[in-house]
């Protein structure tokens, strides 16, 4: 069966918290069920994005339209996955608890209630392969662990729409990989569409299906070797930028031969015009 509908799908959109725009002019679509990095250097607007998507914060420009509705009416399709590091607590919770704490009542009924809540409860245990977390508590936990517990509580609610908020932030490698293997069992099985936010592309090379990068005030959407190049980064960042490969990992860097070449360019017609 092939699905027709996009998951998210932008026209020239602008947001922002403060005066200015975090971002404008950024058209995007997010095909159902498709693994979409979300990349960008700090304050290129990636959390005013996942606040937008989640109809938290106003469009202040363009068409944003989340399964076909605008985002608040999508609501209860899409969860958030907050980073581990930002999880206040103070430990005591145990993960089955915190996991149930999510979950909506949507029907009337103590009996009918309790036993879906149990259910949906174990259904998001067993996606995030959390039942041996289920009676430790929180404080107890390793942050890999926490951020399955994050995106167990993110399911109970059976979401189509995964927002995960650096969920890579703080993680060493190998609870890095189990992050991004569990993102993809998430989006292969169960056919959610993950919007994965990252400072570094590099993790989810071989699972994501494109980038979103948002840099310079705006964004663009492709595959990873289509945006993450001197060319299109240049561009973004307004500066010119170098991307190194080495040993299949990507460096994105200042190009500070580009820069001096430039400046010495600058300096030398600067000098014309005085002489
Ligand atoms: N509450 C606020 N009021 C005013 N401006 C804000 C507010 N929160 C964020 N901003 C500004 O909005 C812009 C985008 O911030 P945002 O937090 O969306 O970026 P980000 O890409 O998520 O950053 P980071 O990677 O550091 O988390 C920044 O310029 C920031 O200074």
């Amino acid at each position: 069966m092939t699905c027709d509908v996009s998951a998210v799908h932008a026209r020239a959109i602008a947001a922002g918290k403060g005066a200015q725009h975090a971002f404008s002019d950024l058209s995007f679509e997010l095909p159902v069920a498709s693994f979409t990095a979300l990349a960008g250097p700090n304050g290129s607007g990636k959390t005013t994005l996942f606040e937008t998507l989640l109809g938290l914060a106003s469009l202040r420009r363009g068409a944003l339209d989340v399964f076909e509705q605008s985002p608040r009416k999508a609501r209860s399709a899409v969860a958030y996955v907050p980073q581990a590091s930002r999880l206040l607590h103070d430990g005591q919770f145990i993960g089955r608890e915190f996991v149930a704490a999510a979950w909506r009542a949507r029907r009337w009924g103590i009996t009918w209630h309790q036993k879906a809540a149990a259910q949906a409860v174990d259904h998001a245990l067993t996606q995030v392969d959390g039942h041996v977390l289920a009676r430790r508590r929180l404080g107890e936990l390793s942050g890999g662990q926490q951020q399955r517990l994050l995106v167990a509580q993110a399911l109970v609610n059976q979401p189509r729409l995964l927002l995960m908020d650096e969920p890579l932030a703080s993680l060493d490698p190998a609870a890095q990989e189990q992050i991004v293997a569990l993102a993809a069992h998430l989006r292969n099985c169960l056919g959610m569409t993950v919007l994965f936010s990252t400072h570094d592309v590099n993790p989810v090379v071989d699972v994501a299906d494109q980038v979103l990068y948002l840099a310079g005030g705006s964004g663009r959407l492709g595959t990873i070797d289509e945006i993450v190049n001197d060319e299109v980064l240049s561009a973004l960042y307004g500066v010119p930028m170098h991307v190194v490969r080495e040993r299949g990992r990507l460096f994105v860097m200042r190009d500070q031969a580009a820069g001096a070449s430039r400046c010495v360019a600058e300096m030398a017609r600067d000098a014309g015009r005085c002489a």
